[in-house]
């Protein structure tokens, strides 16, 4: 519970009115909506989970809401980041979220943030708050939010999402486990794909973005049981919540600064890594591709490693769909080399980067390869604008 001096705080006639349903709620009252109006609550990411738990926070009536994101609204973020509208395409996401929840709630004091949270500013930015919620999209975020938590001693809500299923809790408050009980250590790098690359329900966010408001709200007045201790394992296509027990490991390391999250997650080394294997292979631009096709020449194939309900979304003409897994797999590979018959092999898929790693794979059991720089998007924006964007 957040324990303002409850004297000091008087709600006016029209917030006698507007939290009239929460202030019959023994539960809240007078008392609890003066906490939640003392309240200093900081959301890092205002994408698919800040979206719907800042609607939530600000109707609620939190008094201080401080907002911590570098993006611009894309058109692709409408379907799911519910605090922005259309009219705010390619405009701060920030400022979007700050004027629809003035829309929602006058009187609430939105604190804007435009940069990205790293290890130089995020101790400044989140010590004048009193809780934390995480929304954002990367480990080496996680773990920079979940250590400067630990150092500034302030509950974080976190959150995540990915196609169908989502994960909630709280950590760090009272006592209770932190990031590093769940994950002491971050995946290795690409193995847990994006929802840029492998898709998420729009509601999901919804779901999972109000439990963390739930979750805020509670940790504010003090009322219920938290998923401190508990991870939530939400489901939306079977509609089934699951929980795992999360403890404190007495083996933890003591955190005692912030560092480099990037390097600490393996970021650099596997982008250099990806770079030397782009580099290793020869490559070929969507207008030479183009030039190509059109001179008539008939020596070459063109393979498209995306997944195939990418395939059906947008495809360039003549190409075959060898989806990446299946090189992954074998089978895949067996079939590259049964469409080559000796004509010469080009691969691509959406931005250049999972058809160099199909072309590794294929340089490996001895088919050489030309790689579309760019991929698809670069084709749909430089050869063909009719040619959807996704
Ligand atoms: N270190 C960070 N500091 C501030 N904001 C961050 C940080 N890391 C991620 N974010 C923000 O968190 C939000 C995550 O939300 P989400 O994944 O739904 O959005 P997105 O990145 O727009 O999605 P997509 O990858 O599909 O385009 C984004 O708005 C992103 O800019």
């Amino acid at each position: 519970m957040l324990n303002p001096n409850l004297e000091d705080i008087q709600l006016t006639k029209d917030e006698y009115e507007r939290y009239s349903r929460h202030l019959i709620l023994p539960e809240v009252g007078l008392d609890g909506q003066k906490r939640l109006k003392e309240a200093k609550v900081l959301c890092i990411g205002t994408g698919g989970l800040g979206s719907p738990l800042l609607l939530y926070l600000a109707a609620a009536g939190v008094g201080t809401i401080g907002i911590v994101d570098f993006d611009i609204v894309d058109r692709s973020n409408l379907q799911r980041q519910i605090i922005h509208g259309t009219s705010w395409v390619n405009k701060p996401k920030i400022e979007s979220a700050k004027s629809r929840i003035l829309e929602i709630n006058p009187a609430c004091q939105v604190n804007l943030y435009e940069t990205r949270l790293m290890s130089d500013n995020a101790l400044e930015i989140i010590e004048p708050y009193d809780i934390v919620v995480d929304g954002t999209d990367n480990f080496p975020t996680r773990y920079l939010v979940n250590d400067a938590c630990v150092l500034l001693d302030k509950p974080n809500v976190y959150g995540s999402i990915f196609r169908f299923e989502g994960q909630a809790t709280v950590f760090n408050y009272q006592g209770g486990p932190n990031y590093r009980d769940l994950y002491p250590e971050p995946p290795p790098p690409g193995m847990v794909p994006s929802c840029a690359e492998g898709g998420v329900l729009g509601v999901l966010c919804g779901i999972i973005g109000t439990i963390q408001a739930t979750e805020t709200v509670k940790i504010i007045l003090g009322q219920g049981n938290t998923l401190s201790g508990r991870l939530m394992l939400y489901n939306a296509l079977d509609m089934t919540f699951r929980e795992l027990k999360l403890r404190p490991n007495p083996e933890r390391p003591v955190i005692e600064k912030l560092i480099d999250y990037e390097q600490f997650c393996g970021i650099p080394q596997a982008k250099a890594e990806e770079e030397k294997q782009k580099m290793a292979l020869p490559e070929m631009t969507v207008t030479e591709l183009k030039q190509l096709m059109d001179s008539g020449a008939d020596d070459f194939v063109l393979v498209d490693v995306r997944n195939p309900n990418e395939y059906d979304i947008a495809k360039i003409d003549g190409s075959v769909l060898v989806p990446l897994p299946d090189i992954e797999r074998g089978d895949g590979v067996e079939k590259v080399k049964e469409l080559l018959n000796g004509h010469r092999l080009i691969a691509h898929c959406k931005m250049g980067g999972r058809s160099a790693k199909a072309l590794a794979i294929l340089k490996d059991a001895g088919i050489e390869g030309t790689n579309v720089k760019g991929g698809i998007t670069a084709w749909s924006q430089e050869v063909d604008s009719s040619i959807p964007t996704y």
